[in-house]
């Protein structure tokens, strides 16, 4: 379903911030994606909608080249993918349902997404998302107001609105408590099993890449140091990853 072939890319003139990476990621696949900071982990799941572009190799989603795709086709393929952000990246100001609303985005004309004017449908499908992910309750209350797990569960709520197939998690908890944490991982777990969605996950947590991912891709100063099932990692893998000079 997502695949990189031979990337490499660099934002200055420097060093690399990512080096000959290949790896494919299968339908229905929850992959955690580690290493340390600077590692180029956000750099690669930003390859996979289309922020970055590679200098170098290409991104396919399901068998279709991006780099070959503008316009309608490349719309098309970026609404089958939703990213959840450390902070967020929620509207504070509008509810919960008004934010779900917002993965409604590309299915709507431009006069529906000026005006905030959603069809009836539409409505229902996002109140349906928030109990999905356990907050109907909270339809109308301002994400301002919401805890930082509530707000991360709206993001997740939103990507299901969308009909994504793809979701690109960025750190997704790493600015909420352990219980928080827990119940947002295994939400996703559960959307990745029941619909059978694919999650790439970045996580500085080994523990919880272990505990909720089937796979781990290391990365280390840009380089693929490691890509395996979640049994083939140990110790040593891990201290690999996040050992010695970066
Ligand atoms: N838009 C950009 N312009 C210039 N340099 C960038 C840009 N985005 C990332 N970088 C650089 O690329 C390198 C890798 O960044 P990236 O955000 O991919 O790392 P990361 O592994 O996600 O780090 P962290 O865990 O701290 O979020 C860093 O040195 C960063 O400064």
């Amino acid at each position: 379903m997502l695949e990189l072939k031979n990337i490499t890319h660099q934002f200055h003139k420097d060093e690399p911030v990512l080096q000959q990476v290949s790896l494919q990621v299968a339908e229905g696949e929850f992959v955690a994606v580690i290493g340390r900071s600077g590692a180029g982990k956000t750099t690669l799941l930003k390859l996979f909608n289309g922020m970055v572009t590679p200098q170098q190799g290409t991104v396919w989603i399901d068998g279709k080249c991006l780099s070959h795709c503008s316009g309608k086709k490349l719309r098309q393929i970026q609404q089958k993918i939703a990213v959840i952000y450390q902070d967020f990246c929620l509207v504070p100001q509008s509810t919960a349902l008004e934010n779900v609303l917002h993965g409604a985005l590309f299915r709507n004309p431009f006069w529906r997404v000026m005006t905030g004017c959603f069809s009836e449908q539409d409505q229902k499908n996002a109140k349906t998302a928030l109990a999905k992910v356990g907050l109907v309750e909270k339809a109308d209350a301002l994400v301002s107001t919401l805890s930082g797990g509530e707000k991360q569960r709206v993001a997740i709520a939103r990507a299901l609105l969308q009909q994504a197939r793809i979701i690109l998690a960025d750190e997704p908890v790493a600015s909420l408590d352990p219980m928080a944490a827990e119940q947002v991982l295994s939400l996703l777990k559960t959307l990745q099993q029941e619909n059978k969605l694919t999650v790439v996950m970045n996580s500085h947590n080994t523990v919880q890449a272990v505990q909720y991912a089937d796979r781990i891709i290391g990365l280390k100063q840009g380089v693929m140091v490691k890509d395996a099932p979640v049994s083939a990692w140990d110790e040593t893998s891990f201290a690999d990853v996040y050992g010695g000079a970066q």
